[in-house]
Parts: C-alpha cells; structure tokens; sequence
C-alpha cells in the first residue's frame, strides 16, 4: 500500500553560510526550509506511539544540523542534503523539501527565492562503474572534483574510488605521447537510477566542466563514461552498454581492476584477464 498520509513541517529557520558569493560566505544568512513527508501514519494512530512515526522535533533539529553544516554554494544542494536527511527514516516514503532564501543577494526588489526538490525512496538498486578522463587543466583537481559532484549526484553511491591513474592518450591511430597525457580513473558504486538518466546526469556535469565537444576522441576536460550497470545490454542511438571500447581501454580496465580485482565485464570477462591480454600486446 502507498500511503497518502502526510507531516508538514513548514518554516524552520537556520543560519547557514551556503552561496556563491565569498560574501555570502563570510557574513551568513538565514535559510528558511519547509518539509513534506508522505508515510503511513496509520499504525502511529492505532498505537499512539511515537516510535511509529516520525519525531517532528528531532526532524527540525536535523534540518537546523544540515543548514548549519559545511557550506555549499547552491541551496539546489542544500535541499537534496535535507531531502537525504528525511529519507534516513525508513518509515518515510518520499520527501518534498523547499529551501528559501529570502536574504539572496539578488539586485532588484524581491519577497523569496527557493527550490523545491522532492524525492522517493527508490526500488532497485544495481551496482555500477563509471570512468573519469581528463587531459585539459589541473588534472587531479579535476578528477577530485569529479568524483566530488558523484558523491552528491542524487541516487548514486560511490562505494569505491580508484586511484588517478596517468596515461598516455590514446586517439583514433593509437597512443599520442604528443597530447597532453590524461588522468584517467573509476568510480564503482551502486545506482537507483535507469541508466539513460544516469547518462543524462554524467553528461551535464561535464558540461559544468566547460568541456567543448569538439573533436571525437579529442582532449577534454572532464569525460565521464558509463562503463557497466549490472548486466545490462543496451544499443540505443546515445547510449551503448557495457561501453563499447572498454574491454580495449588499459586506461579503463587497469583503474577499475584496482578499485574491484574481481571484476567482470558482461559479455567480455574477467578485467584481470582483459587487461592481461592487453598488455601482452
Ligand atoms: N556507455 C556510455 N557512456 C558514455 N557515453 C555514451 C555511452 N554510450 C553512448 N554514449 C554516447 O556517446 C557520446 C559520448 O561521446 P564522447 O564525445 O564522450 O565520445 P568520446 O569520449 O570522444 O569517445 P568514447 O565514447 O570512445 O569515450 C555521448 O553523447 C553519449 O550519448
Ligand atoms: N589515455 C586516454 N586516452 C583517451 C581517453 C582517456 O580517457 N585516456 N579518452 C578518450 C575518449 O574518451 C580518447 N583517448
């Protein structure tokens, strides 16, 4: 049964130093959070219990912590922070949380600004790989701030991370030790989402990385490739699964043989046996 039952908790106030402006950072303001909560209430009105239900105080105070924490620079990250905070209750089904920030530093007359994000406690969740390259910029910052951004990605846990691996890139008539060299790496973790949105989400974090898609195969700042997602086959126009090249990519396999040594690519094998092959030549 999917309940309809509901608690709101609307107006909780916080100090926080969450914001792009170094401003912002420096003098703080206030936040303003309101929580929707969709949970069966029914057993905490037939028994009467709190332990049945959620504690509205003990909610409050956990939003007050979450606003108080490290600050972020978006409250679109600050929601999602306090969304996960609801959804540590395992009797809550789903979450709507709006962050308002009435004291923005926006130029021009205004009453509010806030976002509203709401999220379900997901079904499935199947284990996934996803591969970090970068040739352009301060690479390990990079790769440090990619593996950053799939931390917080919303239904993505990162269980694993390799270690930066430098490499010789590889173009379309073999490897170039005249291009910039690359940092490659691997995230292992597990996902709730349906691989086309995963993708989805990979691909605009590159973008946030500047990264111009010029050239296939060409230097980039950041890509992000989804390598496997449990054993799924998928041939779509923008999506192939497992990737196509990564049973021919050392830059892949031998980060991801580091972060898993029992790795298995469907279809291809096992990663030790794969790069093996690779590097016997
Ligand atoms: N498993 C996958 N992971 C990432 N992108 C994929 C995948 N399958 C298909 N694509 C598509 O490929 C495009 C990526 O092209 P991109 O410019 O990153 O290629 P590339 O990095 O130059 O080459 P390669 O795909 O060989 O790493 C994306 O737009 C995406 O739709
Ligand atoms: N060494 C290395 N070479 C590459 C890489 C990469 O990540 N590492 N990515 C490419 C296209 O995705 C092309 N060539």
């Amino acid at each position: 049964m999917s309940a309809a039952d509901r608690i709101l908790l609307t107006g909780v106030r916080a100090f926080g130093r969450h914001g792009v402006l170094p401003e912002e950072r420096a003098a703080g303001q206030e936040f303003v959070v309101d929580l929707e909560l969709t949970l069966d209430l029914a057993v905490a009105a037939a028994t009467d219990r709190v332990l049945a239900t959620v504690h509205y105080g003990e909610l409050a105070e956990a939003v007050v912590a979450a606003v108080e924490r490290d600050p972020v620079d978006l409250i679109e990250t600050l929601a999602q922070r306090i969304a996960d905070v609801a959804l540590e209750a395992e009797l809550v089904d789903a979450v709507v949380v709006t962050v308002h920030k009435p004291s923005a530093p926006i130029p021009v007359p205004f009453a509010d600004v806030a976002v509203r994000v709401e999220r379900r406690r997901t079904g499935t969740v199947e284990p996934v790989v996803i591969a970090i390259g970068t040739n352009l910029g301060d690479r390990a910052e990079t790769f440090a701030e990619a593996v950053a951004a799939l931390q917080r990605l919303p239904g993505l846990t990162v269980d694993v991370v390799s270690s930066l691996h430098e490499t010789v890139a590889v173009t379309r008539s073999g490897p170039d030790p005249d291009r910039p060299r690359y940092g490659n790496g691997v995230v292992v973790g597990r996902t709730s989402l349906a691989p086309e949105a995963l993708l989805h989400r990979l691909l605009l974090i590159e973008r946030t990385f500047g990264r111009v898609r010029a050239e296939r195969w060409g230097d980039r700042t950041l890509d992000l490739d989804l390598i496997v997602q449990g054993d799924r086959r998928i041939d779509e126009p923008g999506l192939v699964l497992p990737h196509p090249r990564a049973h021919e990519r050392a830059f892949v396999l031998s980060p991801w043989l580091e972060a898993d040594p029992d790795a298995v690519l469907p279809g291809r094998g096992r990663v030790r046996h794969l790069l093996a092959a690779l590097e016997a030549g």
